[in-house]
């Protein structure tokens, strides 16, 4: 069986490496890994962190390159490498729009596609932008669906798509940050600021495009600095989107318990994380990865697709910063009260999606043989 695994940025990569392995543990299947390049600094730092080497690289991205012209490209690209491979599955995660391009590329020269974390949804088009759309789109168009929770399999059946069609895997989020976890002892980890056991530590990032206009930049670093004044620590290793690096940099300097960081490798990045007091992000991964190592989390977001990670007691906290400096205060003085111990919470699987997908295509085959 041939499988063409298809990523284009940071999470994908870090998403679809345990994935890789699994699929390369078995001699029944030649996988094939053919980059868009929709990243490219973040991607090349994820894969290398998993020891991934690419076979092919569409390079589609250039400065300040449009939605509409990465899909274009990979629509006009990708066909040549399908001639050349020939696989009988093309393997595209999560909302990305290059995995939303290689899907419907997949759908148009009748390759069956497999999504990986299929059936998000948060319900509204617009959050989060384009993602919410992408993910929609590839779930017309794929034919297996790894649903990573219960919530996310009801969202596809109440679209129509067949219960046959939908396995129920767990997030392979859960098993790239266990092998993260068990990697540390052979890297470079993240250099963490001095500071006393008294003071929290609390890690930011912030990427989502509807959160990058000035005003709400703007709340988000006054949150910032306030919580520097108030003896915290923050860390806030910056993604590289130009509509944000020029206007964090200004943060650089503003006190000096407040860390600008470039993007952290993974294990570095996980190992941060797992000493965090409090995660504040808008990221998807990191709401996973936070709500599985037991942290408090407050999502800058309206939403979020993952209503799993608010029945774990994080909360919503949009942009505002009074609403995200209340939260962070209330959590802060009482932070046992809102931790759990790393690893109870289970409702992404605990480590094994992996596994399950590399089984089920290879079960699939077989029936269909
Ligand atoms: C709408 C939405 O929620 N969409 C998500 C979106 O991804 P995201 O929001 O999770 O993207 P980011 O925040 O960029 O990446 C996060 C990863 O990066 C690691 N990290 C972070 C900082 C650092 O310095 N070093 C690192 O290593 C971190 O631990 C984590 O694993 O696309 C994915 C792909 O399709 C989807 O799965 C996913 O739904």
């Amino acid at each position: 069986m041939r499988i063409l695994v298809i990523i284009g940025t940071r999470p994908e990569a870090i998403k679809l490496s345990p994935v890789i392995h699994r699929l390369n543990d078995r001699s029944e299947i030649n996988t094939c890994i053919c980059l868009t390049g929709q990243h490219r600094e973040l991607l090349v730092q994820g894969l290398a962190d998993f020891h991934i080497t690419p076979h092919h690289n569409l390079d589609v991205m250039h400065d300040r390159q449009s939605l509409n012209s990465i899909s274009s490209r990979i629509l006009a690209d990708l066909p040549r490498i399908l001639d050349l491979e020939r696989p009988d599955w093309i393997l595209v995660q999560g909302d990305t729009t290059s995995a939303m391009a290689a899907a419907v590329t997949g759908f148009q020269h009748g390759i069956k596609v497999a999504h990986v974390e299929a059936g998000l949804r948060t319900g509204d088009p617009e959050q989060p932008w384009p993602e919410e759309m992408n993910r929609r789109i590839i779930g017309q168009v794929a034919n297996l669906h790894f649903a990573p929770s219960q919530t996310a399999r009801d969202n596809l059946l109440r679209e129509g798509i067949p219960a046959a069609n939908i396995v129920v895997s767990g997030n392979t989020v859960i098993d790239a940050l266990l092998l993260a976890r068990s990697m540390e002892h052979s890297q470079a980890l993240a250099n963490l600021p001095p500071r006393s056991c008294q003071q929290p530590l609390i890690v930011c990032t912030l990427h989502r495009r509807e959160n990058l206009t000035r005003s709400r930049l703007l709340q988000v670093e006054q949150a910032l600095v306030a919580l520097a004044e108030r003896g915290n620590q923050i860390v806030f290793p910056v993604h590289p989107n130009p509509a944000l690096t020029a206007t964090i940099r200004r943060l650089q300097n503003s006190h000096p318990h407040l860390h600008i960081l470039r993007p952290l490798s993974y294990v570095p990045f996980i190992q941060l994380l797992a000493q965090a007091t409090l995660v504040l992000t808008d990221s998807g991964g990191i709401q996973e990865e936070a709500a599985f190592l037991g942290k408090p989390l407050l999502v800058m977001r309206r939403c979020t697709e993952r209503p799993e990670v608010l029945n774990e007691g994080a909360m919503l906290v949009g942009t505002d910063s009074h609403a995200i400096l209340k939260a962070a205060q209330t959590i802060l003085d009482t932070p046992d009260r809102f931790g759990r111990p790393a690893g109870a919470f289970t409702d992404l699987g605990a480590g094994q999606a992996s596994h399950k997908i590399a089984e089920y295509l290879l079960s699939h085959q077989a029936a269909a043989a």
